[in-house]
Parts: structure tokens; C-alpha cells; sequence
């Protein structure tokens, strides 16, 4: 695990980069995307360069990491919604390349098991992009998810329903209860994870993440077991990391020549 501190705008200028090498070397990359605040300064830094120096997602697959159950087709915080306009529409994305589990489906399993086999059949992703929440939990993988687990229906816990009831005009009752996620076993199989968190309300979370023993408690410690994670923080995220000036040092005497 690569662990990068940093402002924020460094951060979002390096997961840009990362997304950028992949798509110059690979135009039909597929590409994992995560909604929530903190890629949104990336996906602002991803339709600078697609305006300014063109950039191109013409080619490129997108799979969102999950979407709210029970929310109307039309509400602006509905995430297939999120994404359009803070990346795909930004980026001349066409629609149809970019995939999210369907939450309005009938038949919720069947639906979340459509969704695992069109990732697979894509050839899996290349690069994921992900957040936190407050309590670990990546995608809507809470507490106590299996750390094997595929895309299902979760219930979302009241922190996460009051963390993100600021998207709904701070009325928690607002927030809808559950939602179709990508299991943290479909998260893994990403070959690389990139995640971004900043505020001192995600040090914990990040603490945990990086150097707390992996455990269902912490969804997001998974990660340790991945052979190729980049967390990038801020010095607020950073503040409860026992190791943050071997980070440093470590990330200062890099070889310019490595990416991330
Ligand atoms: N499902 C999303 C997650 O994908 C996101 O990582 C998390 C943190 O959000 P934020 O980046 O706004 O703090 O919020 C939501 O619950």
C-alpha cells in the first residue's frame, strides 16, 4: 500500500494523473468511479484535460461502486444522477459505457448479479477510485460487511445516513435506508485502488485503514490485502497515522520515473 500525504488539490491532481497514464496507454480502459465529495475535485481535474488537452473517455468503460434503493429516477442525488454530472457529461462520456448497479430493478438480486457479470465481462477494472466514510466503510460496504462479499443490497447505518443527509437538505429521514453496493471481493479484483480522503473526520477512518488489523469492523482494511492500493490524504486525514513521517520520507525519495 502507497500512502501519499498531501493538500488536497496535490491529491487530486495525482489520482488525475493515474486515471490520465491509464487512458493515454489504455483507451478502453475501464474505470471504477466513486461518488460522494471526495472525487470531486479529481473528476473537476478530469474535465480540465479533457477540455484543454482532449483527453478522451470515447473508448473508456465506467462502473459506478453502488446506488441507492427506493430513490426516484430523477433525483439529483440518485448516483447514476452524481456521476452523469460530475464526470460523465463533463468528460463527453457516452451513457451507455457507463454502468451502475440498478436500484430500481424488480428483482434486486438478480440485478446485483447482472452487475458482477457485465464488470467480469468488461475484463474487469483497471482502476477503482474510492472514498471513506466516517465509520471505514468503502462503497456502501459497512461495518461488518464480508470481506469476500459481491454486489448485494445493503442497510445502511445511521452514520452514514446522517453523514451523507447534508446531499438530501440535511433531513436524515431523507436519506434512503438502503442501497445495492459493490462487495468488498468485486472492490479487490480492481487492479489498482486508488483512494482519497481528506478532514480530520476521516483520520480515524484512514488510521484504520492502513495500519489497524484487517477486520469486517473496518471494511476498508481489506485493502491491505491488495498488491497494488494508493491512499492519498491530506494532513487533516492524516493526523492519527502512527507512520505518517516514514510516509513522507518515503514518498519525498521516490524515483520520479514511478508512477503511482
Ligand atoms: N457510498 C459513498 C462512498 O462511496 C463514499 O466514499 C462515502 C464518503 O463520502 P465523502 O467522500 O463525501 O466523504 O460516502 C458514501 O457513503
Amino acid at each position: 500500500m502507497e500512502l501519499v500525504i498531501a493538500p488536497a488539490d496535490e491529491l487530486a491532481v495525482l489520482a488525475a494523473d493515474a486515471v490520465e497514464s491509464l487512458l493515454r496507454a489504455k483507451p478502453d480502459a475501464v474505470l471504477g468511479l466513486a461518488t460522494g465529495s471526495s472525487p470531486l475535485a479529481v473528476y473537476g481535474e478530469l474535465a480540465r484535460r479533457h477540455a484543454e488537452s482532449g483527453l478522451s473517455f470515447a473508448s473508456a468503460t465506467g462502473f459506478m461502486l453502488d446506488e441507492y434503493v427506493g430513490i426516484a429516477a430523477d433525483h439529483p442525488e440518485r448516483y447514476r444522477n452524481v456521476i452523469e454530472r460530475e464526470i460523465a457529461s463533463p468528460v463527453g462520456w457516452p451513457s451507455r459505457q457507463v454502468h451502475g448497479p440498478d436500484g430500481s430493478a424488480a428483482d434486486l438480486p438478480a440485478a446485483c448479479a447482472a452487475y458482477e457479470k457485465a464488470i467480469v465481462d468488461a475484463g474487469g477494472v483497471d482502476l477503482q477510485l474510492l472514498g471513506i466514510g466516517t465509520d471505514g466503510h468503502i462503497a456502501f460496504n459497512e461495518p461488518g460487511s464480508s470481506l469476500a462479499s459481491r454486489t448485494r443490497i445493503k442497510t445502511l447505518t445511521s452514520q452514514t445516513r446522517q453523514d451523507n443527509a447534508r446531499f438530501f437538505g440535511g433531513d436524515v429521514e431523507q436519506v434512503p435506508r438502503h442501497c445495492l453496493t459493490q462487495g468488498l471481493g468485486t472492490i479487490m479484483a480492481a487492479r489498482h485502488l486508488v483512494l482519497l480522503a481528506t478532514g480530520r473526520g476521516k483520520a480515524e477512518a484512514v488510521h484504520q485503514l492502513v495500519e489497524g488489523p484487517v477486520s469486517a469492523l473496518w471494511p476498508a482494511t481489506v485493502m491491505q490485502l491488495h498488491p497494488h492500493a494508493t491512499v492519498l490524504v491530506d494532513e487533516g486525514a492524516a493526523s492519527r497515522l502512527q507512520l505518517a513521517d516514514y510516509y513522507r520520507e518515503t514518498y519525498a525519495s521516490k524515483p520520479s520515473w514511478q508512477g503511482l
